[in-house]
């Protein structure tokens, strides 16, 4: 296990949580990687328990420092992992495009997710559904778009995107499109659900308009 965290002057950030979950293999240590220090391991090692990066990012002219959880997706770590799911703004849910198992799994890793941040049932959350391994060759390819969409629509998921951690592609937007998704349902205006059943993270800089642990349990 190890950590780097960016040491940066406090400023009025928003520190947001955001956990990458799916199967072992699936590309989620790149992925972290690709995104904050720009680079590829081809020959990455599996992820034991988790490790934590932070990166800033810049969205509509606002910064917001993402805590990047990179989770151990093989089964025999589950128990390091899942303590580290409380708190969480973000989940990333990861699958590899040319592994179908890996996305069958996404219903496991969502209720997982769910039961171990304790997150309350009747509430959105800010779950963004990631198909990495998009530079794999045509006839590689095990799942497709629609069948990503399909998925996300049963699931109330409205974030879906494919990406390559190995060519770099969507990886950026990835990232932002999850912070965006959180700020959506961060920002309605009926925020009259709390998020978690009993955790506040008193510690935790939150947004200047967030009033609470609320977010709206409606649909988008
Ligand atoms: N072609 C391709 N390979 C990738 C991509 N991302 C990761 N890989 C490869 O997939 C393998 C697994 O990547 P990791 O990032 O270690 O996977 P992980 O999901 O973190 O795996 P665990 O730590 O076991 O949960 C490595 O050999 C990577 O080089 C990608 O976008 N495209």
């Amino acid at each position: 296990m190890g950590s780097r965290v960016n040491m940066r002057p406090t400023s009025k950030n928003t520190l947001l949580k955001v956990v990458i979950l799916g199967d072992g293999g699936v590309g989620k240590s790149c992925l972290m990687n690709r995104f904050v220090s720009n680079q590829f391991d081809e020959h990455s090692f599996h992820t034991i328990g988790v490790e934590f990066l932070n990166k800033d990012i810049e969205i509509d002219g606002e910064t917001y420092t993402l805590q990047i959880w990179d989770t151990a997706g093989q089964e025999r770590f589950k128990t390091l992992r899942t303590p580290f799911y409380r708190g969480s703004d973000i989940c990333m849910l990861t699958y590899a495009i040319d592994d179908k198992h890996s996305f069958r799994n996404l219903q496991m890793w969502k209720n997982e997710f769910l039961y171990y941040a304790d997150v309350k049932e009747n509430v959105q959350f800010p779950f963004i559904v990631i198909g990495n391994k998009s530079d794999v060759e045509a006839n590689e390819r095990e799942v497709s778009q629609v069948e990503m969409e399909t998925w996300c629509n049963e699931n109330a998921i409205s974030a879906c995107i494919e990406t390559s951690a190995k060519n770099a592609s969507n990886v950026q937007e990835a990232f932002a499109t999850a912070v965006q998704h959180w700020l959506r349902l961060e920002n309605r205006a009926d925020k009259n659900e709390c998020l978690y059943t009993d955790t506040v993270d008193l510690t935790k800089k939150q947004s200047e308009n967030r009033t609470s642990c609320c977010i709206n349990a409606s649909d988008e």
